[in-house]
């Protein structure tokens, strides 16, 4: 198997290009990111080429987080935010040739925001086509992200219906999963062909995946067996140092 670290979570008391580097000293295959926009592309681009891993992904920006935002693309009357920051996301993925884009829809639901969310994808996906990105959606669980757009993955396979372009993702978080729908085995079997990426912690209170409800040790045997290469993001609350919860890559033997 091949992990991810996923610097929104871990190593977050140093800055991203040390936390890049921490991560490789620690044994990760790649890294995965949030937000990164506070941080100078060439910094993050320098540590990749040292380290010689890739940033699989990042976030677009959630918008005005002080106003409680988590996203804007499903948001009705906020288009020309919801682009800029998916151009700022995809200009800063291919300046360090991040694979993956996920857009964050936000807090909406009804109609004006399923259309409005389909068509921001599809401007996501035109835009990331010509650099080779995938876009990313996520469905997020009602009790961390109460409100929010997405929360599930049927919902989440409708809209990648909808939008119909090859580059648009299912972001497979399976801490999410777990506390929303359940059954990770069968689920993440059937929506295989539409999963761009697979994400993972402890359930429910998102610490290391060797803890909690979730038998890792199987899923990811089962991953392993679908044929999955690319690597999965470890994206847990480490509540302490990083390199003290990492005790759970021997759940890979
Ligand atoms: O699961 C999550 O919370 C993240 O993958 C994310 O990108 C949104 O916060
Ligand atoms: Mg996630």
């Amino acid at each position: 198997m091949k992990f991810s670290a996923n610097l929104g979570f871990l190593w977050t008391d140093r800055p991203l290009p040390d936390a890049i580097r921490a991560a490789k000293a620690a044994g990760f295959d790649a890294v995965e990111c949030h937000w990164p926009y506070e941080v100078p592309v060439e910094a993050v681009r320098a540590a990749l080429e040292e380290t010689g891993l890739p940033m699989l992904g990042l976030n677009t920006r959630r918008g005005d987080t002080d106003a409680g935002e988590n996203g804007l693309a499903a948001l009705p009357g906020r288009e020309v935010d919801a682009r800029a920051a998916i151009d700022e996301a995809i200009a800063y993925a291919a300046a360090i040739g991040a694979a993956c884009v996920h857009v964050m829809a936000g807090f909406a639901k009804g109609p004006e925001a399923d259309a409005v969310f389909v068509e921001n994808l599809s401007y996501a996906c035109k835009a990331a086509h010509g650099h080779g990105i995938t876009v990313l959606i996520e469905p997020l669980n009602h009790y961390d992200a109460p409100g929010y757009y997405l929360a599930t993955t049927s919902h989440a396979r409708a809209v990648i219906e909808a939008v119909g372009a090859p580059n648009l993702k299912l972001m497979f978080d399976c801490y999410h999963v777990q506390l929303m729908e359940g059954d990770l085995t069968n689920r993440l079997k059937g929506l295989l062909p539409i999963v761009g990426h697979i994400q993972f912690a402890g359930v429910p209170d998102r610490g290391a995946p060797d803890r909690g409800e979730v038998n890792y040790a199987h899923m990811f045997k089962v991953i392993d067996a679908l044929g999955w290469t690319a690597p999965l993001g470890a994206e847990y609350k480490p509540g302490g140092p990083t390199e003290d919860t990492l005790g759970w890559f021997t759940l890979t033997r």
